[in-house]
């Protein structure tokens, strides 16, 4: 149930998927803030997929570690977006001032391998929390996107009008542009949406306080967990995807930005609403760092050697990508302000601390 204020009920800010890696660095940052904290009821629904519960624990760890961190709570809901008589009971609790939508399945690989999951998952679930936030006169949203909807890039760095949609190389890419186009669709056919579609470049790095991070389930696919996980001796090596790409070194360039920073830019995209129509902002550094780049990085934060060896490309893979961060600027009033080496450190912290995840913790 929402709590009260002066006898009102508190507005509420509903994250889907806030126990996983971008969404709880999101709780903790809208918690961390003294306005926010005290204007909103702060509620999570999450179906635990890919966040872990300790065992005879109410909440999952994540949000249980951010609740001790800062001594405020957090509501949290086990329950699946795709399930649309869990979220109505949901809605009736609370007054949803805005839902941020994290919830979705994001292995690409597992994409090509199981479409239909993603598909249901990720579209239809979209489209019942959509139809369920019309239901309740709710109409703040805040998408979690990714710059893989670019696809392949006609030129750098990428803005907001570069075409979205072309040449996606899987199932979890097309995911992301379908639901930015039904969001899309959808403020055409009501003014009463607010649509703020926040694209992500390569989100890394972990909460300062290194107890809460990002933690894969199996091997990871992305390059941070996996360096993090060599240099703490899960791993044995990284595989370098590509040495021969048309970039100074030879190694793919990625935009990499601090969880952090990607948490502020949610809440600075909250601050804007309402904000009639849908809205696409990329959320990156604009700077772009090769995969060497960030092996030497993180040998230097960690004080470990990260053994590599370069092999044959990943198929769907790009040269390079980074962002155009202007847009960001002007209308969220937002830059990242982290540091590689701020990246680099914090993972560290997180991964040294908890070498095997949220299990440990526990
Ligand atoms: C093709 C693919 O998977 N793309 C997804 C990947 O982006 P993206 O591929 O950019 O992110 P990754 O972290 O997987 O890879 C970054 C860079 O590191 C390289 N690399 C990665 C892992 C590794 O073991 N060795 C290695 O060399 C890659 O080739 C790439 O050049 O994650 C994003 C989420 O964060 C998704 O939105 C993207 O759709």
């Amino acid at each position: 149930m929402g709590t009260c204020t002066n006898g009102v009920m508190k507005q509420a800010i509903l994250l889907t998927g806030g126990a996983g890696y971008v969404g709880s660095h999101t709780v903790a940052a809208l918690l961390e803030d003294p306005v926010k904290s005290e204007q909103y009821d702060i509620v999570v629904i999450d179906n635990l997929v890919n966040a872990y519960r300790a065992p005879g624990q109410k909440k999952p760890e994540p949000l249980r570690i951010i609740e001790e961190l800062t001594g405020k709570s957090v509501i949290f809901y086990d329950v699946n977006i795709a399930d649309g008589a869990k979220l109505q009971e949901v809605f009736d609790k609370h007054s949803v001032h805005c839902v941020i939508h994290f919830a979705a399945l994001k292995a690409v690989g597992e994409s090509v391998e199981k479409p239909l999951e993603y598909y249901q998952n990720n579209i239809t679930g979209t489209c019942t929390l959509l139809d369920t936030m019309r239901k309740n006169g709710v109409y703040n949203l805040i998408f979690s996107s990714s710059c893989t909807v670019y696809g392949d890039p006609e030129r750098l760095p990428l803005d907001e009008s570069h075409a979205t949609g072309r040449g996606l190389s899987s199932p979890y890419a097309r995911t992301k542009h379908y639901c930015e186009t039904i969001c899309e669709d959808l403020a055409v056919s009501d003014k009463k949406w607010s649509i703020i579609s926040l694209r992500y470049f390569n989100p890394v790095g972990a909460h300062a306080s290194g107890r809460i991070g990002e933690d894969p389930a199996g091997i990871p696919n992305n390059l941070m967990p996996y360096i993090a996980q060599v240099a703490v001796g899960r791993l044995p090596s990284l595989s370098v995807f590509g040495g021969d790409y048309p970039t100074p070194d030879g190694s793919g360039v990625r935009d990499y930005i601090h969880v952090a920073d990607l948490a502020a830019g949610h809440a600075r995209a909250l601050a804007l609403l309402p904000r009639p129509g849908f809205t696409a902002v990329n959320l990156g550094t604009g700077n772009g760092y090769s995969v060497l780049q960030m092996i030497a990085a993180f040998e230097k934060a960690s004080g470990r050697k990260i053994p590599y060896k370069i092999v044959g490309r990943r198929a769907g893979d790009i040269a390079a990508n980074y962002a155009d961060v202007s847009l960001s600027h002007k209308l969220l009033g937002w830059s990242a302000k982290k540091t590689l080496d701020d990246m680099c450190a914090d993972t560290w912290r997180w991964q040294s601390n908890n070498p095997n995840g949220f299990k440990k913790s526990s």
